[in-house]
């Protein structure tokens, strides 16, 4: 249809309209004006509403998160605080709804470099979210059950200050730090935070720590329940050598778990324990946990956790190089903190190391006049912990030792799980001020007032050294740890010397001369063979049994 024949058609239709009577027309034009009028006026009514509702959302929302940020700057600024509202710095929010507080904002940056200064601190972030430390309790919120147990103490060890937040903005974290440097509860009170933030009663369990031995589950388990108990968390720990009944029903009402893997795993197996809701993994002493032996295990309990959206967690004192990539093929770019220069292995510095290099044989004599050394006079009620390598050693020598008129207890792996739980107890109570023990109490134990370490026979590692040694000179305190050294382990010399040197100790000429020749510590799995790895990579997918 051309231009010219529409002009005409609309001519037309034009005609007929005017052929229509005038009245009509002007009723109907009457008609349609008011028709007109009443759908603008709805029209206009509606859209004042739309807007007066739109509005109102805003305000309540804006309203809600200024009184979500008053709520935290009360909750975080205590009465010395001489901070003013106008000076508020933008606190930065993270993922999991971490919020830097006010009063850490204002923290000036040359004290926390300060901190950073020293306690050694070194933080690798593969996100680069450079979270402040918290230098004080008061620089976060927790909730008043937590706040409540953590209160006791002067301010958070350096290991929590680096951690928590990182911690409570949902990261991975790799925590490295001395032996007896509140590291359970570095891992614990994010964990117990997380979950009744999350308020999910219902989940199952949620929050899973392993750990290589049960005294040291049971530890951790004695540390989270004065928590979780006044949280109203359910909380329970699992191990061998016990009757399963019991944790059976208990890990039917459990959020937290604390397990060794060999337990766990069989209570897996028969479905006692499921472990598809766990979103928050902690591996303690996890160098060890990765060591061959507990390697098989590890992999198929991870393999029945959260496998998206799980935050996992590695805390130890000593972090060899040869198990890092396997650490970071279970997680997620983690965050690497470590306190106190930790890539080189060290010891705690507060712990007087003496090396006596002696020949073989004379080693139980020389217990003997240390014993007379370290328990006399003044110290005669002090407690002494004294290690040896092979059960069946520590048997002998435990034999020698009440021969000796020694009050002695002991813990190794020959013995029933009630001998060892009476003889940790015992020492631990001041029962009996000697304990003899095997690796097994190598790790994390933490007994109070353990004032000298032996060890009789030096063991399979420098990291299990660093670690023996670490059960004195705990949050805080000074301790002695002597050891016996003979020609059968010479080729550790090199590694002992490096540990001495670094803590500032004196290196015995007799050590010196097995040379200092570091041998690469091997993985029991992967021999020498492994390489340094670059632990912020992302993790790489697994495929479990
Ligand atoms: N903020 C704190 N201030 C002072 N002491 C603390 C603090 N937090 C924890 N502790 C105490 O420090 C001691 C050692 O803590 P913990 O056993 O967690 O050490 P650790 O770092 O795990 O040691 P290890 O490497 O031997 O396992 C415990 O008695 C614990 O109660």
């Amino acid at each position: 249809m051309s231009k010219g024949q529409v002009e005409d058609r609309k001519r037309k239709y034009d005609d007929v309209e005017t052929a229509i009577p005038n009245k009509l027309k002007k009723d109907k034009k009457d008609k349609k004006d008011k028709k007109d009028k009443k759908d603008k006026k709805r029209k206009k009514d509606k859209k004042e509403k739309k807007d007066k509702k739109e509005k109102k959302e805003k305000k309540d929302k804006s309203n809600k998160k200024s009184k979500d940020l008053d709520d935290l700057k009360a909750e975080n600024v205590d009465e010395q605080s001489s901070v003013t509202q106008s000076s508020v710095e933008a606190a930065p929010v993270q993922e999991n709804g971490y919020v830097q507080s006010e009063k850490l904002s204002h923290v000036s940056q040359s004290e926390v470099d300060e901190f950073y200064r020293e306690n050694e601190v070194s933080v690798e972030d593969p996100s680069k979210l450079s979270l402040r430390p918290l230098l004080s309790f008061s620089h976060i919120s927790l909730s008043p059950e937590i706040q409540d147990e953590i209160s006791k103490f002067p301010k958070p060890t350096p290991i929590q200050a680096v951690s928590w937040p990182y911690l409570l903005s949902g990261k991975d974290v790799v925590g490295v730090a001395e032996t007896g440097s509140g590291k359970t509860f570095a891992f614990g009170v994010p964990a117990i935070h997380n979950l009744m933030n999350a308020g999910s009663e219902k989940k199952g369990i949620q929050v899973l720590v392993i750990s290589p031995t049960r005294e040291l589950a049971s530890q951790i388990y004695d540390n989270l329940i004065l928590i979780t108990k006044k949280a109203g968390v359910h909380c329970c720990c699992v191990y061998g050598g016990v009757p399963k009944d019991e944790q059976r029903a208990q890990l039917k009402k459990a959020q937290v778990v604390v397990a060794t893997p060999g337990r766990l795993l069989d209570l897996i197996d028969e479905g006692s324990a499921r472990l598809s809701n766990v979103s928050y993994l902690v591996l303690d002493e996890a160098d060890r946990m990765l060591e061959k032996g507990f390697e098989e295990d590890i992999k198929r309990i991870i393999g029945s956790t959260k496998a998206t959206g799980r935050q996992t967690l590695m805390f130890t004192a000593t972090w060899p190089k040869e198990v890092r990539e396997l650490a970071s093929t279970f997680m997620n770019s983690p965050v690497k903190i470590s306190i106190g220069n930790r890539d080189e292995l060290s010891a705690n510095k507060r712990i007087t190391q003496i090396v006596e290099v002696v020949e073989p044989f004379k080693k139980e004599r020389k217990l003997l006049e240390l014993l007379k050394k370290y328990q006399s006079g003044a110290r005669k009620n002090e407690k002494v912990l004294i290690f040896a390598l092979y059960k069946k050693e520590a048997s002998r020598v435990e034999r020698n030792l009440q021969y000796n008129g020694y009050k002695v207890a002991a813990i190794h792996g020959d013995l029933s799980q009630q001998q060892r739980t009476q003889a940790l107890g015992e020492f631990k109570s001041g029962v009996s001020n000697l304990l003899l023990a095997t690796d097994v109490a190598a790790r994390g134990l933490d007994i109070p007032n353990v004032k000298t370490v032996i060890n009789l026979t030096f063991p399979l590692t420098v990291e299990d050294y660093v670690h023996r040694i670490g059960r004195t000179g705990r949050a805080g305190q000074t301790g002695t740890a002597h050891t016996l050294f003979t020609e059968q382990e010479k080729h550790l010399a090199g590694a002992l010397v490096n540990v001495l040197n670094g803590a500032g100790q004196p290196v015995p000429e007799e050590l010196k001369k097995f040379g200092t020749h570091t041998k690469k510590k091997e993985h029991s799995a992967y021999g020498a063979f492994y390489k340094d790895i670059d632990t912020t990579k992302k993790a790489k997918k697994i495929t479990f049994d």
